[in-house]
């Protein structure tokens, strides 16, 4: 579904600020798995994922999705496949508009000429019954605006948003990273239940080592613009966090400060 052909991402070429984001990454992500990819700080995934979703493109490689080339693909084209939900729940959603003009734009979302924000009652259906399933009683208040929301109801919103219409491929940038314990957790769910339901192909990018052995079908880790660990199946689920962590010290003959990974 994703594949990622031996790319590069330089970022500032031939100056004293280039920096090789990404240097040779190879990547197939078939259809329906779940890839979590965690690194340490600067490795590369954040650049992965804008790769991914078109807001940089490789200096050399191809990035493809369902056989398309699409490394030249402004983002508005590939956004009629492929959201993103971020670490901040701001980032998902405006908070000056409703919870169901925040819907219409999302539905929106896959037209190419700007977006009509006509909120129709299939619109309006269509949120109160994706809406109710969150438990959250956000289906009774659908006209207040999205800034009245909790960062987790307003994330589980971006969620929402995010996997409506022809959405097929969707990209987690770490976000249940901002949630406490028991949000992240909720959202961490919603999302597990979603991506079952609708069947998408998802990139989850984030710091929680637990997270990313324990949620979805197979983990890649960054390091320096590279990938240098690749599991799933059986050793994947016999895993422990413990394990991955000696993984990569293993990889890259070095200690790993403790704000670099989360271990939890
Ligand atoms: N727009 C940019 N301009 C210049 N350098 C960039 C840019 N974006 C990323 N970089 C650099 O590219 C490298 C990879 O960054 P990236 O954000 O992909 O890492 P990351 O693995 O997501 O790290 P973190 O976990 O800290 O978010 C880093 O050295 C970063 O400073």
């Amino acid at each position: 579904m994703i594949e990622l052909s031996d790319v590069h991402v330089t970022f500032n070429p031939g100056t004293p600020l280039e920096t090789k984001a990404l240097r040779g990454v190879n990547l197939n992500v078939p259809e329906g798995q779940f890839l979590t990819v965690i690194g340490s700080n600067g490795a590369g995934k954040s650049t992965c994922l804008n790769l991914i979703a078109g807001l940089c493109r490789p200096a050399s490689g191809t990035v493809a999705v369902a056989g398309d080339d699409i490394s030249d693909w402004p983002i508005y084209r590939r956004s009629k496949f492929l959201s993103r939900v971020f670490q901040d729940p701001k980032m998902g959603t405006c908070e000056d508009l409703t919870i169901l003009e925040n819907f219409a734009l999302a539905q929106g979302r896959t037209r190419p000429r700007g977006f009509r924000m006509a909120v129709t009652r299939t619109i309006k259906d269509e949120a109160a019954e994706r809406l109710k399933v969150l438990g959250l009683g956000l289906e009774n208040r659908l006209h207040d605006k999205v800034g009245l929301l909790s960062g987790g109801q307003r994330q589980a919103v971006s969620l929402l948003m995010a996997t409506t219409g022809d959405t097929k491929v969707l990209l987690l940038d770490e976000h249940t990273a901002a949630l406490d314990p028991k949000t992240a957790g909720f959202v961490l769910e919603l999302t597990q239940s979603i991506v079952a339901e609708l069947k998408l192909t998802v990139v989850m990018v984030t710091h929680s080592m637990a997270q990313a052995l324990h949620v979805g079908d197979r983990t890649v880790m960054f390091h320096r613009g590279r990938i240098v660990t690749d599991i799933d199946g059986p050793k994947r689920a016999a895993m422990h966090v413990n394990d991955l962590l000696a993984l990569f010290k293993q990889e890259q003959h070095e200690e790993l400060s403790d704000d670099a990974l989360l271990l939890g």
